[in-house]
């Protein structure tokens, strides 16, 4: 249940290393997963240089010219990934006002016919020419990432009394990471300028957000259940972790993807969200029968209260597999690069409005 959270708790990963303090965190992080959707980690032990080096790589990343950004431009890519322009995005119906740069475990083509189309989704990244050092900074990031997710699940596993393991068979070896740059706007325009509109995230398992830009800074907010918006400001040397929908879907509803959007500022922004990828093959069978035995006493709980809606258009659609779902989904929102790379199946998917 998404309560009526006023801030976001911050969550200190270093209680996890004595029994003394472990009871607390994962108490608290009961609390977060099942009443706000969104916390900060802190002593999360991604080391310092590593993100460092990845905040100072952002400014000379987007300060590339227009044609070295079109070299990497996501549209060439079937993997969707690459480099998307201000405005190639729409989020609620409106354009959301930000560039981006997505990248994501580094893996060889290895889809042919006859494969599942979502295999596709796997693949290399592009790498700007002109950036020769990126590379390295971004693929040492995403190893660290990639870490702090799977230690982050098994303490998940933990504060809601499931084997672990359990939860390590839902993941993909794919995860996708986005550089985002937010321009600044005119102080004197309209102050709910769009960054990013209002949305669940719908493309991991979990996000963990680096708000690379300093304090003042801020531009991203949650909406409680009353629907104030509450704004997560940056906190130094932390990451917001946000539930995505597909925990949702395998929680029954017990731990909700929070509704976030970012006001675009006065003040240009940077943020680099990572997803920890669901596997393709994930069936909706498999996804809310895994678990549906541990959670029916509190879904039972959950409906007696405010009833229970698992918002997912996995579950709606009349897609099969988690993968072919969001295949659907990168092709509605990128329409190039599914004419272009998955003409056989381009027309059902922009036509279907399941
Ligand atoms: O830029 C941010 O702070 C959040 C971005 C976000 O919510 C997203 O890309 O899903
Ligand atoms: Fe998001």
């Amino acid at each position: 249940m998404t309560s009526n959270f006023k801030s976001i708790p911050v969550i200190d990963l270093s209680l996890a290393k004595s029994p003394l303090t472990r009871p607390k965190l994962l108490q608290e992080l009961h609390h977060a997963l099942t009443c706000i959707g969104f916390l900060y980690i802190t002593n999360h032990d991604v080391p310092q240089d590593v993100i460092s080096d990845l905040k100072h790589a952002l400014p000379k990343l987007f300060a590339l010219d227009l044609a070295e950004k079109e070299e990497v431009a996501l549209h060439n890519s079937p993997h969707f990934l690459g480099y998307s322009q201000v405005g190639s995005e729409t989020t609620a119906g409106v354009a959301d006002k930000r560039e981006k740069f997505e990248f994501a475990t580094e893996l060889p083509d290895l889809w042919r016919v006859g494969l599942p189309l979502y295999e596709r989704l796997k693949g290399p990244n592009q790498w700007p020419s002109q950036n020769p050092s990126l590379r390295g900074v971004i693929e040492r990031y995403i190893h660290e990432l990639t870490n702090l997710s799977e230690r982050f699940l098994r303490l998940v596993g933990e504060a809601l009394s499931l084997n672990p393991e359990t939860l390590f068979s839902f993941l993909s070896e794919q995860h996708r990471l986005k550089l985002v740059h937010y321009p600044a706007s005119d102080p004197s325009s309209d102050p709910n300028i769009q960054g990013v509109g209002p949305h669940k995230d719908s493309s991991g398992w979990w996000t963990f957000l680096l708000q690379a830009s300093p304090p003042p800074v801020k531009g991203l907010q949650a909406l409680n259940r009353k629907g104030e918006w509450i704004d997560i400001p940056v906190i130094e040397d932390t990451f917001v972790v946000n539930i995505g929908q597909a925990f949702e879907v395998v929680t029954h509803g017990v731990c909700k993807a929070t509704t976030h959007r970012v006001l675009s500022g006065p003040s240009e922004r940077y943020s680099v969200p990572f997803f920890q990828g669901f596997r393709g093959s994930m069936t909706k069978e498999e996804a809310i029968g895994i678990l549906r035995g541990h959670f029916d006493g509190q879904k039972m709980a959950l409906e007696a209260s405010e009833g229970v809606d698992v918002d997912s258009a996995f579950l709606r659609g009349r897609y099969d597999t988690w993968g072919e779902s969001q295949l659907r989904t990168k092709i509605r929102s990128h329409r190039d690069v599914g004419r272009r790379f998955y003409a056989d199946v381009f027309h059902d998917y922009i036509n279907d409005d399941s």
